[in-house]
């Protein structure tokens, strides 16, 4: 009987989570090609893969670590080649999260896995800038392009891909740092997220996700972040976490990708719940979503299940993003309204 309850209670709060007004802050984009685009491209643009289908390139989807990640989404990324190519992934990707009621999505880009290819920045930038300008149009969705750099490549090139940039600053609300964490500190970024800040840009930085407490210290005070990017591993140092909590930095974790990438063992051993308890400000994200089993809706209700997630957690993720975002104030206010508005619909009402 009892759990006949909380399995009615588990749905009605999955249905909320179906029609909540979402937030992304943690996409690449990148990361939503899937593994039937990946072919599209390629014949498209006549290149061969080392993959003779559809199904034998998802079946390699199967990570150790971030590395291992990382190299299959540096080389499937060689498929996107002209300004069309990476206007048709970001239009694929915002239709589908039209789907799942996301309103609003920052969204990062990995110019380097590009330009190092000869494709020119303009291009990508172009179809990209393009794709969302069609999609708040067409969907509503609100959205903001965030310049990564590669960590694995030198200061140098950073620095050389500031000066690509220069042209479209106008595209970016901010940059961010990605690729391979450990061996590469952000202290390494300090002179070129000095120059982007200069510029009026906002900076963010994947940190905490294999790399230690070390990485997150570094990217707030060598870099001047604004939100920390995965961070799931602050929680092994308790003035960190006092520090995060104190100045409202936001992490944006992503669950299903810790699992994917071996950040943690199982989502039932995930530190969400412990995060939210802490006062921490997290929000829920899918990173790459087409390599890590989910898209914004099934992380929320993967982390819903298996953390036994109550309604009041998850209106404390839903507007912990809002807050997050790079929106200015009667934006987020918007945002808010309209979620307290489905919250209330469903019975999950202010206060909760
Ligand atoms: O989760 C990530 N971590 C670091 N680099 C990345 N590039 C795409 N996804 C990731
Ligand atoms: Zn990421």
């Amino acid at each position: 009987m009892a759990r006949a309850k909380s399995h009615e209670r588990g749905q009605a709060l999955d249905a909320f989570i179906e029609a909540m007004p979402k937030v992304e802050l943690h996409l690449h984009i990148e990361g939503t090609l899937e593994p039937e685009s990946v072919f599209r491209f390629a014949r498209r643009n006549g290149l061969s893969l080392d993959f003779d289908s559809v199904e034998a390139l998802r079946r390699a989807y199967e990570f150790q670590n971030l590395q291992s990640f990382l190299d299959l989404y540096n080389a499937t990324m060689g498929v996107l080649c002209t300004e069309e190519d990476f206007y048709d992934l970001t239009w694929d990707y915002l239709a589908r999260v039209a789907r799942q009621n996301v309103v609003h999505t920052e969204i990062f880009f990995d110019p380097q896995g590009h330009t190092c290819r000869g494709i020119p920045f303009a291009s990508v930038v172009g179809g990209i800038t393009r794709a969302l300008a069609a999609g708040q149009q067409r969907f509503g969705i609100s959205s903001r392009l965030i310049l990564c750099f590669w960590r694995h490549l030198s200061e140098a090139e950073a620095l050389a891909t500031w000066e690509q940039a220069q042209p479209h600053l106008g595209c970016f609300a901010a940059v961010g740092l990605d690729s391979s964490e450990v061996g590469n500190p952000p202290e390494k970024f300090r002179r070129v997220y000095a120059k982007a800040r200069a510029a009026g840009l906002k900076a963010v930085a994947h940190a905490g996700e294999e790399g230690g407490p070390d990485y997150i210290w570094g990217a707030l005070d060598a870099l001047g972040v604004e939100r920390i990017d995965h961070g799931v591993r602050c929680l092994e140092d308790g003035q960190l976490v006092e520090r995060l909590v104190r100045e409202e930095i936001p992490l944006t974790v992503c669950p299903l990708s810790n699992v994917r990438l071996r950040v943690v063992k199982n989502l039932g051993s995930h530190s969400l719940s412990r995060m939210l308890a802490l006062g921490l400000r997290v929000c829920v994200n899918s990173d790459d979503p087409a390599y890590f089993g989910g898209y914004i809706t099934e992380n929320f209700l993967a982390v819903r299940k298996a953390l036994e997630l109550v309604p009041a957690q998850v209106l404390t993720l839903g507007r912990n993003a809002i807050d997050a975002s790079f929106l200015d104030a009667d934006e987020k206010t918007v945002l808010h309204e309209r979620l307290e508005a489905v919250a209330a619909e469903h019975g999950f009402g202010l206060g909760e």
